[in-house]
């Protein structure tokens, strides 16, 4: 579903990783580890085609990744319902329930998303990935702000994903509970210092 081949990534005109390989197949997940500042969230953007890399290449088809960044993507005006049929619509699709349903959001459906707190926030920036129909989901940093109880049903939602023939990339520093999910410790393939190439820094708030 997705792989990368001998990968190089620069931040800011900084290298920071390299010489990264490894292919994720349906049913797959797997957790990036490593150290603040290492690159996590560059190779989720690189992987979301939000920038380019410096050497080596993303194999991933069309269609096929959603990326929830650190932020949660959500329209403080619009109701969780109306935030989810917005999703739901750029995606191309319409049903929304499942997502309300395990992200536990059903006594929440007409609350403006500026009224909800932070994890109900980010409950519904993750209800998101649910409703894009995509095959391979990416997370940075999902857990913020979730109490045990969010994380549980978050992890739930993996892994009926994964168990219905999806996939999951994850920058994470908790341990979710998903036993089944390999860990790509990234620390080593901290690049050397070098020369980087230009700055890509697109926008992703909207993600
Ligand atoms: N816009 C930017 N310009 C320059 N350098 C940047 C920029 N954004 C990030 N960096 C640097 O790039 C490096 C990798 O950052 P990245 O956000 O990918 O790390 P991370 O592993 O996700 O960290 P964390 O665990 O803290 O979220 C860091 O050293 C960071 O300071």
């Amino acid at each position: 579903m997705l792989s990368v081949s001998n990968l190089a990534i620069a931040r800011g005109g900084v290298p920071v990783l390299e010489g990264l390989s490894f292919a994720l197949n349906a049913g797959e997940a797997l957790v990036l580890r490593g150290p603040n500042g290492i690159g996590k969230t560059t190779l989720l953007r690189t992987l979301a085609g939000l920038q380019p890399p410096l050497a080596g290449e993303v194999h991933v088809g069309e269609d096929v990744l959603a990326y929830a960044g650190h932020a949660d993507g959500v329209k403080p005006t619009l109701s969780v319902t109306e935030n989810l049929d917005f999703w739901a619509r750029i995606f191309g699709r319409s049903e929304i329930a499942p997502a309300i349903a395990a992200f536990d959001l059903e006594g929440l459906t007409s609350r403006a998303a500026q009224n909800l707190s932070a994890g109900q926030k980010r409950r519904l920036g993750l209800a998101r990935m649910m409703v894009t129909g995509r095959p391979v989901w990416m997370f940075d940093e999902p857990t913020v702000s979730l109490d045990a109880a969010s994380v549980a049903l978050f992890a739930s939602a993996v892994r009926t994903h994964l168990a219905g023939g999806g996939a999951a990339v994850m920058a994470t520093h908790i341990d979710l509970g998903l036993t089944e999910a390999r860990v790509l410790d990234l620390g080593p393939y901290r690049a050397a210092a070098g020369v980087g190439a230009a700055e890509f820094d697109s926008d992703e708030a909207f993600l």
